[in-house]
C-alpha cells in the first residue's frame, strides 16, 4: 500500500536562516508516527508545509495520494488537525461548535447530524453536548477538539501536543479515546509531544534536530541502538568521579545532570565489578537501568526534551 505521507527533500529557509534542511521521511496508513525534537529543531515548520500552512523552499509532500503544495484544498480534506491551543466558541456549546466546523468543512448535510453524534460517542461527550464549553474541564474541551477534527472524516490526524497541560489521569483518559479512535476508523496519526511516555504508544518515532532528521525507527528499536545500561550516580563529589570514569573507562558515555553523573555504558558488569569498588567519595545514590526514549532522546540531541533550544 502507497504510504500516506510522502516527504522528499523537503526545505524551508527563512531568510538565511535553514529550518528545515532537505528531510525525507513516509508515514504508513493507520500508523502511529511519533515526531519530536527539541525546541527550535523545526517540528512546527515541518508541520505548517505538510499540513499546506506553509509554502516550502523546495521539496514535495504528498498526503492521501494529493500534492500538498498544488492541490491544497484536497490535501485539507484529507487532514484533521488540534492545535495546541483551544479554537473552540466558549459562549457556544459542544452541539454548536460541531454543527459549525460541519458547515466549514462542508461535511453533506444529510451526514451532519450522525457524524456529529459518532464523533461525541468517540470522546464520551454525548451526554454534554448541549453544555456551553466555558462550562468544560480542560479535558473535557480537548476531547471535543479531537471530536471536531474528526468530523470530516480525515484520513490523517495531526495532533500537537494533545495532552499539554492536563493532569495524569485526564491525559491518560484521552489517549484511551485516541487510541477508541484509531480502532474505529483506522486513522493514521502524526504525533508531537514532550511527554516521552506518550511517544513511546506510535509506531515509529522520528527524531530532528536542526533541521534534520537525525533518528527513524520503531521505539524498541531506538532503545536498542542507544544499547547497554544507564546508570545514575549521585556522590559527594561528582566532577571528581566523572574525570576518574572517563579515564577508567573512556568507552562510558558521563553527562552531568543537576546532581547526579548520568552513565551509559555497553555493560554494567564491569563498572559495578570494578570501577564502583574504586571510587573514594562517598556514593549517595545509585540507580541501573536499562535505556529509555529519553535517553535515545538525549542521546541524539544531547539535551533533555524538556529542556530549551541548545
Ligand atoms: N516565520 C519565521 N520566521 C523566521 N524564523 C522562523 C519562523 N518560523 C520558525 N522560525 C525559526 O525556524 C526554526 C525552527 O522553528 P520551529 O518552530 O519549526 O521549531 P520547533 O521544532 O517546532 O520548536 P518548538 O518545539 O519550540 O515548537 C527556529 O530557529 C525558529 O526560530
Amino acid at each position: 500500500m502507497e504510504p500516506i505521507i510522502q516527504v522528499h527533500e523537503l526545505r524551508k529557509s527563512f531568510k538565511d536562516m535553514e529550518a528545515v534542511k532537505g528531510i525525507h521521511f513516509d508515514v504508513a496508513q493507520g500508523e502511529i508516527f511519533g515526531f519530536l525534537g527539541p525546541n527550535g529543531a523545526g517540528k512546527s515548520t515541518t508541520i505548517n508545509m505538510i499540513c499546506t500552512m506553509l509554502a516550502p523552499t523546495s521539496g514535495s509532500v504528498t498526503i492521501n495520494g494529493y500534492d500538498a503544495f498544488k492541490q491544497k484544498a484536497k490535501v485539507r480534506e484529507s487532514i484533521g488537525i488540534i492545535f495546541q491551543e483551544n479554537t473552540l466558541d466558549e459562549k457556544l456549546s459542544a452541539l454548536e461548535n460541531l454543527k459549525l466546523h460541519c458547515r466549514f468543512y462542508r461535511v453533506p448535510k444529510n451526514k451532519r447530524a450522525e457524524r456529529i453524534q459518532e464523533v461525541l460517542e468517540i470522546v464520551d461527550l454525548v451526554d454534554n453536548q448541549k453544555k456551553k464549553v466555558e462550562e468544560f474541564s480542560g479535558g473535557m474541551k480537548r476531547r471535543l477538539e479531537i471530536a471536531r477534527g474528526l468530523l470530516h472524516y480525515p484520513k490523517v490526524l495531526f495532533l500537537d501536543e494533545p495532552t499539554v497541560g492536563l493532569d495524569p489521569q485526564t491525559r491518560a483518559h484521552i489517549w484511551e479515546y485516541i487510541l477508541r479512535l484509531k480502532e474505529k476508523e483506522n486513522i493514521t496519526i502524526f504525533l508531537t509531544t514532550h511527554y516521552l511516555d506518550e511517544a513511546e504508544i506510535s509506531h515509529r518515532i522520528a527524531i530532528m534536530d536542526k533541521g534534520t532528521i537525525i533518528a527513524l525507527d520503531t521505539p524498541d528499536r531506538l532503545k536498542q541502538q542507544v544499547g547497554g545500561d544507564v546508570i545514575e550516580l549521585g556522590t559527594e563529589d561528582n566532577d571528581a568521579v566523572a574525570a576518574q570514569l572517563q579515564s577508567a573507562m573512556p568507552e562510558a558515555e558521563v553527562k552531568q545532570e543537576a546532581d547526579i553523573l548520568r552513565i551509559q555504558v555497553p555493560s554494567s558488569d564491569q563498572f559495578i565489578s570494578t570501577f564502583l569498588q574504586q571510587i573514594r567519595v562517598p556514593i549517595t545514590s545509585l540507580n541501573i537501568r536499562r535505556p529509555t526514549l529519553n535517553d535515545v532522546f538525549l542521546s541524539y540531541t544531547g539535551r533533555d526534551i524538556k529542556a530549551g533550544p541548545a
